[in-house]
């Protein structure tokens, strides 16, 4: 498969730069501001999500994945159900196989035992909850006093939010012998298009966030912790002082990883531009308006590593 790339740089000083917080305590509201200024990304201590749930649903996924080839292919459909190597409709291809869903989705109607429908449903739940209560820090953080602004977004049971298990088998692709040492590609460099998402693995590492356009850092895995990443739809919301994160996976030669995405996203409906309460007066607002359904679709036309933002970019305004 041709998702090869060069060896990837490692943490330069053995240590994680990733901000660490706390959303037991309402004084993290500032440090997770921060957090999204400078990374778009931070990851969550103390967040109240069960883990006998989470692993529960853990296994559940390796059980599904374990399944022959042709019972989890009766699944497949875009955008929806199984997926394996192919990633979207335009082309990109990683070495994973991966299940998408809404995640809003009626869990009871869906072909699985029912204690995986269970976790599913009880995990989105929680994991939503979480999301909500992070957003009102974030809101809080940013003085805004209507402390729902970005929850009430994602929060009813309307709202286009995706849930995803993405499962990265072994690798025997990357063998110093055979590719020179070149790293192979799971899941390739893209910024999620929703508001936030979340997300949460095994102890299996391969998660990779773009500080700079050059420069990948690698983030420890932490299966008792999650992962909070700052989407387009947040960037726009924020009018660019929050970043929306360039993340990619990739592959391990001797462990399968397995992750779970909440994609916390807004309703087909729900307008997006920068919030009126974050611009000060002589500040220009740097985007377009769109609908969340706009975006999506536009999304879904494009290429993973395509930055479906530009197009929305406002030309600067000269005043000379
Ligand atoms: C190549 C693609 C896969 C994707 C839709 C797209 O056309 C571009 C955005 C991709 C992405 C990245 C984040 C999420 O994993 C995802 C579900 C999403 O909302 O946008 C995927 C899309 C997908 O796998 O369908
Ligand atoms: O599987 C992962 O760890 C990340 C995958 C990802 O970025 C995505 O599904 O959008
Ligand atoms: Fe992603």
């Amino acid at each position: 498969m041709a998702v090869l790339s060069k060896p990837a740089a490692e943490p330069k000083f053995g240590f994680s730069p990733i901000p660490v917080i706390d959303i037991s305590d309402p004084e993290s509201k500032q440090a997770i501001v921060k957090a999204c200024e400078d990374f778009g990304f931070f990851k969550v201590i103390n967040h109240g999500v069960s883990s006998e749930l989470v692993s529960v649903l853990e296994q559940e996924a390796v059980k599904f994945f374990s399944l022959p080839k042709s019972e989890k292919t009766q699944l497949a459909g875009y955008p929806f159900g199984y997926g394996s190597r192919e990633i979207g409709r335009n082309g990109d291809v990683g070495w994973v196989e991966y299940l998408l869903m809404n995640a809003n989705l009626d869990f009871g109607s869906v072909p699985f035992p029912g204690i995986f429908r269970n976790a599913l449903s009880e995990y989105t739940t929680s994991v939503k909850k979480m999301t909500c209560h992070v957003l009102e820090m974030i809101t809080d953080g940013l003085g805004i006093k209507q402390r729902d602004t970005l929850s009430k977004l994602v929060s009813d049971s309307n709202t286009d939010s995706m849930f995803r298990l993405n499962h990265y088998p072994p690798c025997p692709l990357i063998n110093k012998n055979t590719n020179g040492g070149k790293n192979v590609i799971g899941f390739g460099e893209h910024t999620d298009p929703q508001i936030i998402s979340v997300l949460r693995s095994n102890n299996t590492s391969g998660l990779q966030i773009c500080l700079t356009d050059t420069s990948w850092i690698s983030v420890p895995s932490d299966p008792s912790s999650f992962f909070f990443n700052v989407c387009d739809s947040l960037q726009v919301l924020t009018n660019g002082r929050f970043k929306s994160v360039k993340h990619r996976v990739l592959a391990n030669s001797r462990k399968s990883r397995v992750s779970m995405i909440y994609f916390a996203g807004p309703s087909l409906t729900q307008r997006i531009a920068p919030l009126t309460c974050l611009i000060d007066n002589e500040e220009e607002s740097l985007y377009e308006e769109f609908t969340w359904s706009e975006y999506k679709n536009s999304a879904d036309n494009s290429r993973l590593s395509d930055n479906r933002l530009q197009q929305f970019k406002k030309e600067p305004v000269n005043d000379s």
